[in-house]
């Protein structure tokens, strides 16, 4: 069996994985890091989990990463980089589902994140974990950057378009919505049952600090520096994600033409599935799940399609697609652990 250990397994990620985790073949959890409650029964904590029988130890001990093979990481951004490098030094893999590892350019990591983040020999070693695209580099790296929610969104549905030049690379206009789950279980106005129910707002404008990661991935697959505009919006749900992107077709491309590109590009990928042309995704159908759903609308009279893209941000958003990074690092079946269907109604 492969040990594993999870920091931050209080939160809602964290509470994700020891779920997902508890039932893969095989991998045992040997550690939950918990500063808050360290000492504590995870159970009296999430009595959903009650007769799993783990105790919450502080993380800072390093005996956290000295009986694991794998270290999870489910901390806010700015916390990861003390405990990436103790377990690198212990030769041990390390998936860190925050963004201090996702972002190349260590300046506009500072700028956008306002905290110091890794030195760049350490930033050198992250392979960004998107599974669809960079399996092999994942299956080799020590340490794995999980991508954001709407990144992993977003990404999924452009990087296979602008490698086959189908559309114009750039004014990509995109809209999202996301569950309130995506915020963290930390206590704010902002996600107080009052102040979001019955309620739909834009946040994070004019510029969301997912901007720069996003960019990052699509320049690189575009091979030109790639601006977008990007709005998230906050929706009265507890979990789910659903991204609109708007683009404008390259010559001899039509909405068919994408769909059936994209069709060829996941053929073999479980996880995207790309959905009838004219059909939107629910979050509903992915919901407890970790499947991207992806749908495309053809505007002949503008020349233009919409791609709507559905995660559940717990789980392809965060998660699941950390465990699905677990499995190719480790050479085990992708889908290993993984649920294979959402929760439905
Ligand atoms: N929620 C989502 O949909 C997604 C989240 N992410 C990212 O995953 C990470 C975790 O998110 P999420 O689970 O939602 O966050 P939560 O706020 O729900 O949980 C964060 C956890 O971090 C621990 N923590 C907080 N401060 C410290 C500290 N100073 N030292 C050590 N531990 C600390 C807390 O545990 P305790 O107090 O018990 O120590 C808590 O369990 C974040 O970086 C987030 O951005 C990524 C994609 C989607
Ligand atoms: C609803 C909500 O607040 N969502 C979060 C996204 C959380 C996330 O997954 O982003 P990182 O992994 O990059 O931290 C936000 O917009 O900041």
């Amino acid at each position: 069996m492969i040990k594993a250990s999870i920091i931050g397994a209080t939160g809602y990620t964290g509470q994700e994985l020891v779920k997902m985790l508890s039932g893969h073949p095989h991998i045992e959890i040997v550690g939950l890091g918990s500063k808050s409650y360290a000492g504590e029964n995870f159970s009296k904590i999430y009595p959903h989990f009650r007769g799993i029988d783990l105790i919450c130890e502080n993380p800072e001990n390093d005996e956290i990463i000295d009986k694991a093979d794998i270290i999870f990481l489910a901390l806010p951004h700015g916390l990861s980089v003390p405990y990436v490098k103790k377990a690198l030094e212990k030769g041990k893999k390390v998936v860190d589902l925050g963004a201090d590892f996702r972002i190349k350019d260590r300046d506009i990591y500072q700028s956008w994140y306002k905290t110091q983040g890794p030195e760049e020999d350490l930033l050198e070693k992250a392979v960004y974990g998107l599974c669809e695209i960079n399996k092999e580099k994942i299956a080799g790296a020590q340490i794995v950057a999980n991508p954001g929610c709407y990144p992993t969104t977003i990404l999924l549905a452009l990087i296979p378009l602008l490698q086959k030049g189908a559309i114009k690379k750039q004014n990509i206009i995109i809209d999202s919505k996301s569950g309130v789950s995506g915020a963290g279980r930390s206590l704010s106005l902002n996600t107080h049952l009052c102040e979001t129910n019955e309620d739909l707002k834009a946040y994070g404008l004019p510029l969301h600090r997912h901007i720069p990661e996003m960019e990052q991935e699509l320049s690189l697959n575009a091979e030109e520096e790639i601006n977008i505009t990007f709005t998230p919006h906050l929706i009265p749900m507890t979990r789910g994600m659903l991204s609109t992107i708007y683009l404008e077709l390259e010559e001899g491309f039509t909405g068919e033409k994408v769909h059936s590109l994209l069709k060829e590009f996941y053929k073999d990928k479980h996880f995207v599935r790309i959905i009838g042309e004219g059909e939107s995704p629910h979050t509903k159908w992915v919901s407890g799940s970790n499947y991207c759903d992806i749908g495309i609308f053809s505007d002949p009279r503008n020349n233009r399609i919409t791609i709507l893209s559905a995660i559940d941000n717990l789980i392809k958003g965060a998660s699941g697609q950390a465990i699905q990074n677990m499995n190719i690092m480790f050479g085990l079946d992708e889908k290993a652990g993984l649920p294979l269907w959402g929760m439905y109604p």
